[in-house]
């Protein structure tokens, strides 16, 4: 069977603006990315604030057109026309539903567009507010009168609605108050038991990623760093800037999070990356070769399925 989702060798390159008749830089968003992912299977995307995880996330989504490469869903049933095989969920659940409108014709705006007749769409929509643990009578009241979870959950009913294979999620708990942030995580693990959808997971929090992901790519100025099982990335992370991201993460129970302390400086701008290795800058282990070679992804030493891109791999 096919990988419900393959992502090949993709570049999204973005234009600035340059001055007047001159090309400006061209900015490296995602460089040089592939990855596939199995029906059922969850792959998280990892990274700093600007490494590029929610442009790959858009393209995934259909919503940017990659510069180089290509993208390619295989569905593993036939959609009909209203019934999309990849969706979208962000952020911030607010700014994403139009506060004038009722959660009914916010939740079934994919199967309006589509045609599909009213009480259909009306059925569909009490489906998918009981999947999301919602209330039926949530369909006749607005946006703002629901709490940021609840919000975030009107966003997965609507995301559901075309009954989706792959549910593209950009940080969907980062906007949302820690308690609420187990709730909706737990939601999304429910969702992908009974409907057997796929989430491609965007997030910085390895705190997160760990109780949803069977898969890791963690990203670092779009390039892959290191792609593994979940497993193997928590219990022996090969990379240095995986190792420097998982030293971040707070134990549990240990109180406050030490963001960012293993790694020394800020992130370089992709306008212009470093050359070579782009982690070079900020790596404990650089030597001579990392400012001059980009290394390839390749399994860690004695580990097939961990792929790394490190000239000095654990
Ligand atoms: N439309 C655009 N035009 C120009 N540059 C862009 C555009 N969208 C994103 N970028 C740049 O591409 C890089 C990657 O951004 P992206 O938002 O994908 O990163 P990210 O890892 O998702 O970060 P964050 O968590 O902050 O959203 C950043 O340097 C960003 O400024």
């Amino acid at each position: 069977m096919k990988p419900l989702l393959e992502i090949n060798d993709v570049s999204i390159h973005f234009g600035m603006r340059g001055g007047l008749f001159q090309a400006g830089p061209t900015l490296r968003a995602v460089d040089n990315v592939s990855l596939s992912m199995n029906k059922g299977e969850t792959l998280a995307i990892v990274g700093e604030s600007g490494s590029g995880k929610s442009t790959l996330g858009y393209a995934v989504a259909g919503l940017r057109p990659p510069t180089k490469g290509s993208i390619q869903i295989n569905p593993a049933r036939p959609h009909s026309s209203g019934r999309d095989p990849v969706q979208i969920i962000f952020q911030d659940p607010f700014s994403a539903l139009d506060p004038r409108m009722t959660v009914e014709t916010i939740v079934a705006e994919p199967l309006r567009l589509a045609g599909v007749d009213l009480s259909n769409r009306r059925m569909r929509v009490t489906e998918v507010l009981e999947q999301v643990g919602m209330p039926a009578d949530a369909a006749h009241r607005y946006p703002h009168q629901f709490s940021g979870g609840q919000r975030q959950r009107l966003a997965i009913a609507r995301a559901l609605i075309g009954d989706p294979e792959l549910i593209v999620a950009d940080e969907p708990l980062s906007a949302l108050d820690v308690s609420i942030q187990s709730r909706i995580l737990n939601l999304m693990g429910d969702i992908r038991e009974k409907l057997g959808i796929s989430y491609f997971f965007i997030s910085h929090d390895f705190g997160v990623v760990r109780h949803l992901a069977d898969r890791v790519a963690v990203l670092y100025l779009g390039r892959i760093m290191e792609v593994a099982d979940a497993d193997d990335i928590f219990a022996t992370p090969s990379h240095p800037y995986t190792q420097a991201l998982l030293a971040a993460v707070p134990r549990i129970g240990r109180g406050r999070r030490l963001r960012g302390s293993a790694l020394k400086g800020e992130i370089p701008t992709p306008l212009n990356p470093p050359s070579g290795c782009v982690f070079h800058t900020r790596c404990p282990r650089a030597t001579a070769i990392c400012s001059t070679e980009r290394p390839e992804l390749l399994p860690a030493p004695g580990r097939s399925g961990q792929l790394s891109a490190c000239h000095h791999k654990d």
